[in-house]
């Protein structure tokens, strides 16, 4: 089917946008709301049409209904009346059992094969090779088709591969989008400008200037209904494969030799490929893992884990990971990176602070008895921005002729510093990024196989120490054995600030 509502014209030709598992969680809370969120910003082409695809039976109309109404929940604003207009006229909707293959021949009345498709399997990735086939079955597939596969692909390396291979069958490299939606965040991308169109960043940016990295990526939310999914994955699984490792990759990569896709990534994988193997022989000094009980986030008593709707009383899952995280290439030799992330702390902040070395001498002594490393903290998430603390002298006169220093921070807030009413969702800009058949910022096989094959090491080395994660009290940072990571070599994690209620 193809419609033209004769509002908008983009860069892009118009698509049909299949939307495999439509009525999911992910689809009704975040990419729904953020095609809505392209229509109102006139980016979704004219003639462009969204087919939404579930085992529900349900009429379009009825269809249309339940997109308003999730649009209206999960959009922090009231739904316009001519967008959705707009909107509304390019929704459709078709009833297919994934894994039935005869299912599919329904989508062929619905999308026009001579168009570009674009398919996003918004499903359990355990029936990617299910949606292949039935697409296989119905025709559809050409070399216009892309696919986006949504995260965890697979549970460890192997799986992985099980799932990368069931896909390569159909679709080649170039057809496919892996999601990291930390790639479609405005401050993720904004490292790869810090670092490349600002030359006091780019010509210090190695083991000379810089002491130490921290990646802290905290969410102060538990597993919110997800205990099946997250007993199961894990921290490591659910943050650190993907985002953390995805953020360091930005963070420690070479210059590209340009911005295209291929370049971009495999800068990465070489970043991912020196990473510093961690096993038995090194898992318990560099890695520490934890697991919350009840404690009092934001000043709301909230349960542990254990205590979860649907726990398993025994689990040894880990909700709280760090680890210090080596790249033995020559731009990092001796620089470690530091990687925390976990449920139920304090706050829900994601930063990269990046401790640039000591002056290598104090003329400054009466001041300060050693001087404070100047810090460019680069801040994720929430209230997005950029930070510098620097050394200032303190203005005035002084008798002793000696001169006082103040720690001071040059801040640059997003929000202050520009127009934008408002920062897009990062699942609006990946969107676009398909539509647009950019693959940037989606991540490639190799990558994803890379990073498994570091964390299925860790992972291995954790199982057969057999020791149970560290506690910690929800609403801390974490267990004390991470505070105790970094202590030992006279380091400390960066405070982020606490937002209260
Ligand atoms: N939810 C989130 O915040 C995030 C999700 N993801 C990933 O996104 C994907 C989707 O997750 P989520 O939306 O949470 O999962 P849900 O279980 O909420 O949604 C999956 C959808 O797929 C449908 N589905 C499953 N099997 C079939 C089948 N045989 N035939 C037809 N439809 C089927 C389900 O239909 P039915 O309702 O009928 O069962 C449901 O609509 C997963 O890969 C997940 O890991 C990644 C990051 C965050
Ligand atoms: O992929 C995931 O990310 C979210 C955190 O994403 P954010 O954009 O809110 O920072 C995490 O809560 C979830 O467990 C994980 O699957």
């Amino acid at each position: 089917m193809s419609i033209d509502t004769g509002t908008t014209s983009t860069g892009y030709e118009p698509i049909d946008f299949v939307l495999f598992g439509t009525l999911g969680d992910l689809a009704r809370r975040k990419l729904l709301p953020s095609l809505y969120q392209l229509e109102k910003a006139n980016l979704l082409n004219g003639g462009t049409t969204i087919v939404g695809v579930a085992r529900q039976d349900m009429s379009e109309k009825d269809y249309a209904k339940e997109v308003k109404e999730n649009i209206e929940k999960f959009t922090s604003e009231a739904i316009c009346k001519d967008t959705w207009k707009r909107f509304s006229e390019r929704l459709d909707y078709v009833q297919i059992d994934m894994k039935n293959p005869e299912d599919y021949k329904k989508l062929c009345e619905h999308v026009d094969v001579s168009r570009t498709m674009v398919c996003y399997f918004a499903t359990p990735p355990s029936i990617y090779g299910d949606i292949c086939q039935g697409m296989d079955a119905a025709k559809v597939i050409d070399p216009s088709v892309r696919v986006v596969l949504e995260k965890p692909i697979g549970h460890d390396l192997a799986s992985s591969k099980v799932i990368n291979e069931q896909v390569a069958e159909f679709f080649d490299e170039k057809q496919i989008y892996r999601i990291d939606h930390y790639l479609g965040k405005e401050t993720v991308l904004n490292l790869i400008a810090l670092r490349f169109a600002n030359s006091i960043f780019a010509t210090n940016w190695d083991h000379n200037c810089i002491d130490h990295v921290q990646i802290s990526v905290a969410e102060s939310v538990g597993i919110e209904g997800r205990w099946g999914y997250f007993d199961d994955a894990g921290q490591m699984r659910d943050m650190v494969q993907n985002h953390l490792l995805q953020i360091l990759s930005l963070v420690a990569m070479e210059p590209p030799t340009t911005l295209d896709a291929d370049s971009i990534r495999d800068e990465k994988l070489k970043v991912l490929k020196a990473l510093r193997p961690i096993n038995a022989s090194n898992v318990a000094e560099k890695t520490v893992r934890g697991q919350y009980v009840s404690g009092f986030v934001r000043g709301e008593e909230v349960p542990g884990y254990l205590d979860e709707p649907d726990a398993n009383e025994k689990s040894t899952t880990e909700t709280f990971v760090a680890i210090k995280a080596e790249i033995d290439n020559w731009r990092w030799a001796g620089v470690p990176f530091y990687l925390r992330t976990g449920k139920r702390l304090p706050n829900k902040t994601s930063e990269v602070v990046i401790y640039f070395k000591r002056q290598p001498h104090n003329l400054f002594g009466d001041s300060f008895a050693t001087l404070p490393q100047n810090k460019l903290v680069i801040r994720l998430q929430p209230d997005e921005g950029v930070e510098i603390t620097v050394m200032n002298k303190v203005p005035g006169l002084t008798s002793s002729g000696s001169m006082d220093l103040q720690k001071s921070k040059l801040n640059l807030s997003f929000s202050e510093a520009f127009s934008e009413d408002r920062i897009a969702d990062a699942y609006e800009k990946l969107l676009l990024e398909v539509m647009i058949g950019n693959q940037a910022l989606f991540v490639r096989r190799d990558e994803i196989e890379q990073a498994w094959t570091w964390v299925d090491s860790i992972r291995a080395a954790w199982d057969a120490s057999n020791e149970p994660p560290a506690t910690y009290q929800a609403g801390t940072w974490g267990p004390v054995s991470s505070i105790a990571l970094l202590a030992r070599e006279e380091r400390s994690w960066y405070e982020s600030k606490v937002l209260r209620k």
